[in-house]
């Protein structure tokens, strides 16, 4: 089995990287195509990948493609591979928006699969939704979910709906975290502490807090009260987050997220 990934960037090198190390693939078997002469020249000093800059030379050999442009690059992308796929290739895009449809379309292919991946891939702790045409069969999708969750987990959803709506969560949400990380990270600045112990105290009581929540069944409101104690200092934070709105404002943000997906989505 031979693999495309197209895109050399934040994604599609993540991916490259975590799928190289998988069974199913032998080496040198990842080829990457990339439109930047910089990053093609750098590539090909550091990575075990075959690179290329020509669709002509990688696209025909692969049997799965990965996607992984920016989805305002997808038709220019499209408008150079369509005339050298074939029938059977399978066409797997990491693109936030870009619909199923519009694929099949551009491209003539009918086997496609959506998939929503996000930033934790990078340290094997990713989450991909994915979901696929109906042309792609049982024993390609399992192949294919074997292949993603070399960067972690993985998740098949219902419809492309659920796609747009994990965008929303685990696709953009990483960055919600860092955006708290952040603020916790100024107010330990402003409290005097040095910017390594503030990345400490903060990272330490991430990690600890999605320790708790990922042992036991226990809701997150649930492990607030009991690290709130009656008139302590636990809830006045929490009072000044709920008199904040900021439970709102962020369900609001990961709408606007999950909508951004569904409008990315409409022309393409
Ligand atoms: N970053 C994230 O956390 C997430 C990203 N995604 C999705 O992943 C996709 C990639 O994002 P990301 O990795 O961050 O983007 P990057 O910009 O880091 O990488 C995209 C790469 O593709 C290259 N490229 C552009 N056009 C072409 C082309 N026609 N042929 C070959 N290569 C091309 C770009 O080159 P150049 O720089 O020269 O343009 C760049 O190297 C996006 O569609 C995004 O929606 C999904 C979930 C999370
Ligand atoms: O911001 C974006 O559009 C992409 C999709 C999800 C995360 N990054």
């Amino acid at each position: 089995m031979k693999l495309l990934v197209i895109g050399a960037g934040n994604m599609g090198l993540t991916y490259a990287e975590a799928m190289s190390k998988s069974k199913l693939l032998k080496k040198r078997n990842i080829m990457i195509l990339d439109s930047s002469d910089e990053k093609i020249e750098s590539l090909n000093k550091i990575s075990h990948f075959d690179v290329f800059k020509d669709p002509k030379d990688c696209v025909p050999q692969a049997d799965l493609i990965f996607l992984a442009v920016k989805p305002f690059h997808a038709d220019e992308l499209f408008g150079k591979m369509a005339p050298i796929v074939t029938k059977g290739q399978i066409v797997i895009s990491l693109m936030a928006g870009v619909t199923i449809k519009h694929i099949q379309d551009a491209l003539d292919l009918a086997k496609v699969v959506r998939t929503m991946p996000n930033l934790p891939a990078k340290v094997g702790k990713g989450l991909t939704s994915y979901t696929a045409s109906e042309e792609v069969s049982r024993i390609e999708l399992l192949t294919i979910e074997n292949l993603l969750n070399t960067t972690g987990k993985s998740i098949q959803v219902k419809n492309e709906n659920f796609i747009d709506a994990s965008t929303g969560i685990s696709g953009s949400g990483p960055a919600y975290v860092f955006y708290f990380m952040q603020s916790m990270m100024e107010a330990a600045l402003q409290m005097g502490f040095s910017e390594n112990v503030s990345k400490v105290l903060v990272s330490q009581t991430f990690t600890g807090a999605v320790d708790l929540f990922n042992q036991d069944d226990i809701s997150p409101n649930r492990w607030m009260e009991l690290v709130a104690s009656k008139g302590g200092t636990t809830r006045a934070a929490l009072d000044s987050m709920d008199d904040n709105n900021v439970n709102e404002l962020i369900k609001e943000a990961a709408f606007a997220a999950f909508n951004r997906a569904i409008e990315l989505g409409k022309d393409k």
